[in-house]
């Protein structure tokens, strides 16, 4: 196992390690140097001096990976004493594509040996990577010391790193991976990863058969295809039923109705499946635009501006300012999904839509509570529904009447599809 994560690592010295110690500021990143060396001590401040770990979650097969990284956070919760803190954490190339190994960083401010046993023992049954942190000598640096297994248990081993400051990359690292980790540009690469998870999820083989026979859709419609899009309760069900009937419309939504039944187990996966099986949803949903849109225009609930968006919200830690910059590759449409005429973003002050969302008082899907709760997550959503190109969304007020809305958006649809 060691020695499979040290072929991946290659060199310790092209990795930077970011720990989130707060998600309203950026993280602290630091290095490892071979030998003792001068300088400010990164921990000094924040670690005082608790006992810290760390463990980097590392297997090739990606599905294995993002299962056990999911259920990881939950297992350590209950396992060590509640005296740890958990970290998010990462182990990047800086400003590297697909470089980031996830991990979580552990401070542990008990006296109790249970930390290192729980530790122990992940070591030697799961794909992680155990380091722990020595504060010693008399200008107190701080070192990173690898674990190894052993016939006889786990071991520190003898070879230590020293800690050093690193400088803020450009790229936040939860950016990098996003490309085929959070976000699919292809059928392809979606449906891979559903294939993938076929022995651990049987529910993906019946999504699968869906999904093959699925319509074909043609980069050219005869009638408009029009996508509301929005945050829960902005009112896209609203409008898009009066704009259905005003239209003499079609009204389709992805993910499409037929995926409904598998709909709350994929919402239980890790992102990779998750993100995969929306994905494949927006492509069943082009095949039903394809034969729609031959006869009537067609009104969508949703679309590819969902599935990126929250994707990458959610995948993107901390400030908005991580959010990678406005025309970055994720930004893109993914070059083989039917592309609608016109997008169109409603918009809505929080408390505005808080007080529908109170209004109507339905169940809220779990997502919708963190955005509830999760200011920057909800600032993150919208931001990268704005990023988004190929077609670009416009933005609409969703504040006044239901009528008003309507008719303003009847007159930009007249604009700009001519209808
Ligand atoms: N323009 C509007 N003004 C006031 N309330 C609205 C408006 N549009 C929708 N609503 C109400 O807000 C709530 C959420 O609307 P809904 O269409 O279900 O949103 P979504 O489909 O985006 O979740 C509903 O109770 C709806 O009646
Ligand atoms: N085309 C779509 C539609 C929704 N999603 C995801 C994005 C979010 O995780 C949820 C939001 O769905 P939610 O059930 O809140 O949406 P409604 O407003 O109820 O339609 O679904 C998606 O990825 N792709």
């Amino acid at each position: 196992m060691a020695r499979r994560i040290l072929s991946r690592f290659g060199h310790w010295s092209s990795y930077v390690f970011a720990v989130e110690f707060d998600t309203k500021s950026d993280p602290i990143y630091f290095a490892l140097e071979g030998k003792h060396s001068e300088g400010p001590q990164v921990f000094r401040n924040v670690l005082a001096d608790e006992r810290c770990y760390s463990l980097h979650v590392y297997s090739d097969d990606i599905i294995e990976r993002a299962k056990f990284y999911g259920g990881l956070k939950n297992k350590l919760s209950k396992e060590l004493p509640s005296e740890c803190t958990l970290l998010e954490m990462s182990t990047f190339q800086p400003n590297v594509k697909d470089s980031v190994i996830k991990g979580y960083f552990l401070k542990d401010s008990s006296k109790s040996s249970a930390t290192e046993r729980v530790l122990g023992e992940l070591l030697r049954n799961d794909p992680v990577y155990v380091c722990s942190y020595l504060c010693g000598g008399e200008d107190r640096q701080w070192s990173q010391h690898l674990w190894s297994n052993t016939e006889d248990g786990w071991v520190v081993g003898s070879e230590k790193y020293c800690v050093v400051p690193a400088e803020k990359p450009k790229h936040h690292p939860s950016t990098l991976n996003i490309i085929n980790d959070d976000v699919f540009y292809s059928f392809e690469d979606a449906y891979k990863v559903l294939q993938q998870c076929g022995d651990i999820i049987p529910e993906s083989k019946a999504v699968l058969e869906l999904v093959d026979q699925r319509l074909e859709s043609k980069e050219k419609t005869a009638f408009p295809v029009i996508v509301i899009e929005g945050l829960d309760a902005t009112g896209k069900t609203t409008l898009t039923e009066s704009l259905t009937e005003a239209l003499g419309a079609t009204l389709l939504r992805s993910p499409p109705q037929c995926l409904s039944p598998w709909r709350a187990r994929f919402d239980t996966e890790p992102p990779l499946i998750r993100r995969a099986f929306y994905a494949l949803g927006n492509y069943l949903t082009a095949g039903q635009i394809g034969q729609e849109a031959r006869k009537a225009p067609v009104i969508l609930d949703r679309y590819w501006h969902s599935t990126a968006a929250y994707a990458i919200a959610t995948a993107v830690g901390g400030k908005l300012g991580n959010l990678p910059q406005a025309g970055s590759e994720v930004y893109g449409w993914p070059g083989d999904l039917l592309r609608p005429s016109l997008v169109l973003l409603l918009s809505l002050s929080p408390q505005e839509r808080m007080r529908r969302l109170q209004v109507r008082g339905q169940d809220k899907t779990r997502e919708e509570e963190e955005l509830e709760a999760n200011h920057l997550f909800r600032q993150k959503v919208e931001e990268a529904y704005q990023r988004i190109e190929g077609p670009a969304c416009v933005t609409v007020d969703a504040s006044p009447s239901p009528d008003q809305v309507l008719q303003q958006v009847l007159l930009l649809i007249r604009e700009k599809c001519h209808l």
